[in-house]
């Protein structure tokens, strides 16, 4: 069975061929660790592990890079503004060291919560700056790049097809520019190293060729790539606000300096949105994982809805599609949890399974083959050996689930008091105020759910437990 991926560069799904046989290179642009990470960050987290698991699930050994942008990244994608970084430093009174170090521990935390696979190699700009002054001193010598009195500069007429990741009509862009160039010489150059502002001294800086300062954004991503897998790899991903500056840039680089556009796959995942808007750090207005885990939701649930959606949409998020998330995910813990061990995966489930990921990660049509595993007269045991089989995908660490069964006597009186009511409402057929009072009940961390055999309760488990905690 092949994979097949959708690849921006050629705007096309087409048939995954490893650059080498031993290992798949797959690189993911990181965050940018000036906050905490919003849930959308981390939605395009989540379609990056279930691409590589999908490609382990293919039998490849996937090196999977993720970096830390803790430097660089100015306010505008379009190398104007402040960096990131030092106005998060502002923010927080922490110095940018401090919050680089916190932010990184944070979203790592996240990750982990999610169920994501830690990656091979973690890498942050501020360790590599010799390795992107290297860089920049290539392109220098290629004749690729000029110098402003704030910094050195791409020059991106010298490359004729550059913008094409992002199909760039660069005597459009050129024609309807309104805002002044600078120094610049085209709307489409972009900064490789920028000068400490004369008189300041700035948190990060260090010396260069050209002078004090730090490296662009964007050359931390062709220096690491091509030092941790190579200058010419397998996939490279992030969501689609990269395409049309960042990724074309990095692009740009590469074809400079290496003559490659790094890697044979270009893959996107597309916006979380909230109320119809990209959910945004820098607006300032955004949820984090934290801020669900404090409403009861389980971290895997997030999960769950995110696999809901192909990874190619837009997900927009509401709070009951995150409540139906996690009943289905409860419902499948519960389930599986009451199957016997001992029986061997089901063939034909797996082939369909598989089909649907290799069709460019169709994890919801997967989803619903599993659901289809549950309702088939096949035996529990057989069911369950196949939910162990595909949950290497799905990463809902099934097996490691145990309910959170709670006596009678540790549901807070609180939280009867609420069943109770709500068994009132049902009993007078109030549907309304009876979903009301879930909800109040999924306040204070509790699930109720309603059952033929009657009315169960648990605590809704703050994380998988481990089988043997
Ligand atoms: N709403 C979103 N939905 C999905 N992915 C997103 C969203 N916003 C950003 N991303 C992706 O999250 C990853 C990390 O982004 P990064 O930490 O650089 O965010 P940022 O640009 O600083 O923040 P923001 O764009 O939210 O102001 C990138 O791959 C980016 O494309
Ligand atoms: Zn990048």
């Amino acid at each position: 069975m092949t994979i097949e991926l959708y690849d921006n560069w050629e705007r096309r799904v087409r048939q995954f061929e490893p650059v080498h046989k031993e290992w798949v290179g797959l690189y993911c642009c990181g965050p940018t660790v000036y906050d905490f990470a919003h849930i959308g960050n981390l939605r395009t987290y989540l379609f990056e592990d279930i691409l590589r698991r999908a490609l382990e699930l293919n039998g490849y050994t996937v090196r999977h890079v993720i970096n830390i942008t803790d430097v660089g990244h100015l306010l505008s994608d379009a190398d104007d503004g402040e960096d990131k970084m030092e106005r998060g430093s502002r923010r927080t009174g922490e110095s940018a060291w401090a919050i680089a170090q916190r932010f990184t521990d944070a979203f790592k935390a996240d990750m982990r919560a999610l169920n994501m696979l830690e990656p091979a190699v973690w890498c942050k700009a501020t360790d590599h700056i010799a390795e992107q002054i290297a860089f920049i001193q290539a392109l220098e010598a290629k004749g690729y790049t000029y110098r402003t009195s704030d910094g050195i500069y791409f020059d991106t007429t010298k490359l004729d097809d550059y913008g094409y990741l992002a199909r760039i009509d660069k005597a459009g862009l050129d024609a309807g520019r309104r805002v002044s160039l600078g120094e610049k010489r085209n709307v489409t150059d972009f900064a490789l190293w920028k000068f400490s502002p004369a008189g300041e001294t700035r948190q990060m800086e260090w010396d260069s060729p050209w002078g004090t300062g730090f490296p662009g954004w964007h050359i931390e991503c062709s220096a690491m790539s091509a030092k941790y897998l190579e200058p010419w790899f397998d996939i490279h991903c992030g969501g689609e606000d990269h395409i049309a500056i960042h990724h074309t840039n990095e692009i740009a680089q590469n074809q400079a300096c290496h003559g490659t556009r790094l890697a044979n796959f270009w893959m996107h995942g597309h916006f979380l949105q909230l109320d119809a808007a990209k959910m945004s750090k820098s607006s300032g207005d955004f949820l984090r994982l934290q801020t669900l885990l404090d409403k009861g939701i389980d971290p895997l649930a997030y999960r769950y809805l995110c696999l809901t959606a192909h990874y190619r949409s837009p997900l927009n998020f509401t709070w009951e599609a995150l409540q139906a998330a996690q009943s289905a995910l409860m419902r499948l813990r519960t389930t599986y949890a009451s199957w016997p061990a001992g029986g061997r995966p089901d063939q034909s489930f797996m082939e369909r399974f598989r089909a649907e990921v290799n069709n460019d990660l169709n994890l919801p049509r997967a989803l619903a083959t599993v659901w289809e595993l549950l309702k088939s007269d096949l035996a529990p045991a057989v069911k369950r050996a196949s939910l162990d089989a595909v949950d290497s995908v799905l990463g809902f660490d099934l097996n490691r689930w145990q309910p959170a069964h709670l006596g009678e006597a540790s549901i807070p009186d609180e939280v009867k008091a609420l069943v109770e009511q709500r068994r009132q409402c049902r009993a007078a057929k109030d549907w309304k105020q009876s979903d009301a009072l879930r909800a109040a009940i999924a306040e204070l961390g509790y699930q109720v759910e309603d059952r033929a055999d009657g009315m169960t309760v648990r605590r809704l488990a703050g994380q998988a437990v481990p089988a043997d905690a």
